[in-house]
């Protein structure tokens, strides 16, 4: 059933729809074989390149899309994730079988293509997947050959499971404190049935996630803003510290979210409904969190359909939006004040870049860069922002990609 899932989810990305898009396409599963689905199906986009290469050395006639993906998914379940051979090539077969006369016809060579693949050699030598073309020449550009490799390596790697704990709430056992200060654990969890859940004592965000709070360094009773809040894990950082918190978001169902996410951990924001570029408080927020909508070309690890989706041609688009971000939230600022822009993209153009223009629209606008717990110097860029990258921490399980600055308003 899990394969068959997988399968569903793979076709729906051909289609053009995202993995996390498509978790109704699952009802029919049981929980744990939705997940096993959904693990399969990303592991194998995250192996698809090495799939065909193995695949197209047996095969003599292209396959139709859909036994290619049966091939795929059950490569990567052979070859990378150890299945036992008899049991994926059985049920590889019986997923062609079921896929029309023309699956039917295709049964007996699928089973001879996969006999060999399970006894195929030179898997783990294979380069890694490469990044698309609109993806990686921007990515080459900026941090050369050997540094996109390496991303590349990286987003291979399955991501581990980073938790926030709230202020004063012990470690839970098992987990490796982060330099940063998240948990990390490793392995396939359930989130629900680790302790602390149900009591709210933490939530789940990506160590490199948690650190535009940090940057910002909330202060109890402040009065801050959260401009593009949902789904919440930085608004709950944000309540977690004290701080008097509104979130905004453009999306009621996303706040919905939030709403949910600071129930279960006990903490307060006021939520608002609105487009933060029209969006002017009463009264001057001392600080503001613009963790504003970019390309989130940062967390490939977590999204493996995200390069096949996307051809970059809206990333434009997404240049000048936080653009006009960065000064709405300027201009309602308190004078003094402190905003720290983020974006989990790899793109300069949406963070280096957007920095360094933004200094150049607003003189007297200043940015700080105050050493932080983890925060390695070399992690500094010249404009005085952090950049954070898939390929830093590869002993400990990388982290997602991030840029994120802070910048001081003219007192
Ligand atoms: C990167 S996500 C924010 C993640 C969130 N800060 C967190 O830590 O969970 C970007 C958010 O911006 C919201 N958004 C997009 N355009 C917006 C706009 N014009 N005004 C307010 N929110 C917007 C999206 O709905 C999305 O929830």
């Amino acid at each position: 059933m899990a394969r068959q899932g997988a399968l569903t989810l793979l076709q729906g990305v051909r289609d053009g729809a995202s993995l996390s898009d498509q978790a109704g396409a699952l009802k029919a599963l049981s929980p744990s074989d939705q997940a096993r689905a959904g693990r399969l199906a990303a592991e194998t986009l995250r192996h698809l390149a090495q799939a065909d290469s193995v695949i197209a050395t047996y095969v003599n006639r292209k396959p139709t899309p859909q036994v290619a993906d049966i091939l795929r998914l059950a490569t990567v379940e052979l070859l990378q994730l150890g299945g036992a051979a008899h049991g994926v090539v059985d049920a590889a077969v019986n997923l062609t079988r079921g896929a029309g006369k023309r699956g039917q016809a295709a049964a007996g060579m699928v089973n001879a293509v996969l006999r060999k693949v399970s006894q195929h050699e030179g898997w783990a030598e294979l380069p890694p997947q490469r990044l698309p073309d609109w993806l990686r020449k921007p990515v080459v550009a900026t941090y050369g050959r050997d540094a996109t490799k390496a991303i590349e390596a990286a987003h291979q790697a399955a991501a581990p499971l980073d938790l926030t704990l709230k202020p004063a709430t012990a470690a839970l056992e098992g987990g490796d404190t982060l330099p940063t200060g998240s948990l990390r654990l490793h392995g396939p969890v359930q989130v629900s049935a680790l302790p602390g859940f149900a009591t709210g004592d933490w939530w789940v965000q990506d160590a490199a996630a948690a650190m535009p709070v940090r940057l910002l360094a909330p202060q109890p009773g402040e009065r801050i803003a959260d401009l593009c809040a949902a789904p919440g894990g930085k608004t709950l950082q944000l309540a977690a510290a004290g701080a008097n918190v509104t979130a905004i978001d453009i999306s009621a169902h996303r706040l919905k979210r939030v709403a949910e996410n600071l129930t279960r951990c006990n903490l307060t924001a006021e939520l608002v409904t609105a487009d933060a570029l029209e969006w002017r408080p009463e009264i001057a927020p001392d600080a503001i969190l613009l963790d504003a909508p970019c390309s989130a070309t940062g967390t490939i690890r977590r999204h493996p359909d995200l390069p096949l989706l996307r051809d970059g041609s809206g990333i434009p688009d997404l240049v000048a939006l936080q653009a006009s971000m960065i000064d709405h939230a300027l201009s309602i600022l308190a004078p003094g004040g402190r905003l720290v822009f983020a974006t989990c993209s790899l793109l300069p153009d949406e963070g280096e870049a957007q920095i360094a223009a933004a200094l150049a629209r607003h003189p007297g606008v200043t940015v700080e860069t105050p050493a932080l717990p983890g925060i390695d110097p070399a992690w500094i860029t010249p404009e005085g922002g952090i950049r954070l990258r898939p390929d830093y921490w590869p002993e400990r399980g990388g982290m997602d990609g991030f840029f994120m600055a802070r910048l001081r308003k003219p007192a």
